[in-house]
């Protein structure tokens, strides 16, 4: 019995295969450019207003500067093992000019998964953008650079290379699905997904928000918002006691 479990290949050889795999998905159609540039003139904000309220990246936030500007662009989505990144480094090579490459790092906080190298080397290849359920290192560094980063935080333990990974998947960053090819936008609110599908209701319902909310800051600057629908909106019930 024993000889036989020593000489089966399992586990050890069987598991060296599957540690470095790295399962590909086929690539989406490409979006149109003026789709994109619409998005980067919105707020996440409104956004997420068009999407019921949803599709935000909870725990996400930048860690570069509001200098950096809104991102917006289709998502390569890569899963890869926590603490490890070598499925995004074959990422970098396969992303298309424009893409932010989304990174389903299993939101584990204790070691990076990028840090500035690989945020340079994803600018040279064209990335828009990175999107991590995870953390990064040289965070004064990647401050520095060109591309807009958005992570859970920072820690100065680097990532291993082994795998495993999945590149063009659907994946979960923040709590939300994204799927390879859905829109990411970013700004100092954070970060939210939109799929193919909603992007007509997004264009659809934004313009007459960001002017009715254009309306409500130019009261409140004022001191005059109105909120004459605020009565009927609230319950309120008299106590006759202090607490
Ligand atoms: O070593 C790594 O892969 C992570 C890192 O610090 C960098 O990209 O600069
Ligand atoms: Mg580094």
């Amino acid at each position: 019995m024993w000889a036989h479990y020593h000489s089966a290949p399992y586990p050890s050889q069987a598991s060296e295969a599957i540690v470095n795999r790295c399962r590909i998905h086929p690539a989406t159609p490409r979006p149109d450019e003026s789709v994109v540039s619409r998005l980067r003139e919105l707020p996440t904000t409104i956004v997420s207003d068009q999407l019921e309220r949803a599709g935000a990246m909870h725990g996400l936030h930048p860690i570069t500067g509001p200098e950096l500007g809104i991102l917006a662009g289709p998502a390569f989505t890569v899963r890869t093992r926590p603490g490890d990144n070598l499925a995004i480094y074959k990422a970098i090579d396969l992303i298309e000019p424009g893409d932010v490459l989304v990174i389903d790092g299993g939101g584990a906080t204790d070691r990076a998964i990028a840090g500035e190298i690989v945020c340079l080397h994803a600018a040279s290849q064209g990335a828009a953008g990175i999107v991590a359920d995870g953390v990064v290192r040289d965070v004064a560094d990647i401050a520095r650079g060109s591309l807009p980063v958005y992570a859970r935080g920072a820690s100065p333990l680097g990532p291993y290379k082994s795998g495993p990974g999945e590149l063009r998947g659907p994946i979960s960053v923040g709590g939300t699905a994204v799927r390879q090819g859905d829109f990411i936008v970013g700004d100092p609110d954070g970060v939210v997904v939109a799929r193919p599908d909603r992007i007509d209701d997004i264009f659809a319902g934004a313009q007459a928000q960001l002017a009715k909310e254009e309306r409500s800051i130019a009261q409140a600057r004022a001191g005059e918002l109105d909120t004459s629908w605020l009565d009927a909106a609230v319950d309120l019930e008299m106590v006759d006691h202090m607490p």
